[in-house]
């Protein structure tokens, strides 16, 4: 997988370079690169925004910077690769989730535009749409000042799902939103610290007793903390068992 990141701050994406997604680039499982939006104005201030149409508070970002930025890549995934998908973070986009990470993780080439002030200018997506796939997704219902922390999360969380990218492929089955269920409470050494023991169950050995008390901590979990995931769950995915949490 491609992946081309748009910002005026660039440096906000560095730690991108670090843990998984590090290794998973120098594996040439995962390319990333980081582009600064500027780059791509061709004025002495290197001007990215202006007032928007309409009155308002703030600034607009500028069509044109975007359109040359975006082109510059949207030109390099070949007519024979599948369309890219341009990711737009926004608080108006559609909520990213697990399923959503998931279904991009098998994308060839995605392309984020990380825009600051009010947004950026909408022709722009609508000139995207041409070239790639256009996605405007919102990482939860709060505002940020821009598009650079979205992008570093959703990269994380669709990366992670890439073939050889993290190293225990079965410690994805299990996750919190991997199947419809929050995580189960997890424990190591010591046994015993500051009063408070492991779980007798996990010391016992006994595989599918603690196969059994782990799916009944991830119910007793979900139905505390997020009873709509539980209500989300097809009839079948619950056992007799299960109905009793
Ligand atoms: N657009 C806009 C906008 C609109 C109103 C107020 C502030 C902003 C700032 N902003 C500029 C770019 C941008 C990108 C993503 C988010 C974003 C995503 C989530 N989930 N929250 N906020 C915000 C962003």
């Amino acid at each position: 997988m491609r992946i081309d990141v748009f910002s005026i701050f660039p440096e906000y994406l560095a730690p991108l370079k670090l843990s998984l997604i590090g290794k998973a680039m120098d594996a040439g499982i995962l390319s990333v690169a980081v582009h600064d939006l500027r780059e791509f104005t061709h004025d002495r201030h290197r001007t990215v925004d202006d007032t928007p149409y309409g009155g308002g508070a703030g600034m607009v970002m500028k069509p044109e910077p975007w359109a040359e930025a975006l082109e510059s890549v949207f030109a390099e995934s070949t007519s024979t690769d599948a369309r890219p998908v341009l990711l737009v973070p926004s608080p108006a986009g559609e909520v990213f989730t697990q399923a959503m990470a998931r279904e991009l993780a098998t994308a060839q080439h995605l392309v984020v535009a990380c825009g600051r002030y009010e947004g950026i200018d909408h022709r722009v997506s609508e000139w995207s749409a041409e070239h790639a796939d256009v996605r405007f997704v919102s990482i939860g219902d709060y505002v940020l000042n821009g598009g650079e922390v979205a992008a570093m999360v959703m990269i994380e969380a669709i990366a992670r799902l890439i073939p050889g990218t993290i190293g225990n492929p079965e410690s994805l089955t299990e996750e919190s939103h991997e199947d419809g269920l929050l995580e189960y409470p997890v424990y190591t050494k010591p046994a015993s610290w500051r009063g408070h023991d492991v779980p007798e169950i996990l010391l016992s050995g006994n595989h599918g007793a603690i196969a059994r008390w782990r799916r009944d901590r991830r119910l007793e979990r979900t139905r505390a903390v997020r009873p709509e995931m539980l209500e989300a769950l097809p009839a079948e995915a619950l056992d007799k068992k299960d109905r009793a949490f």
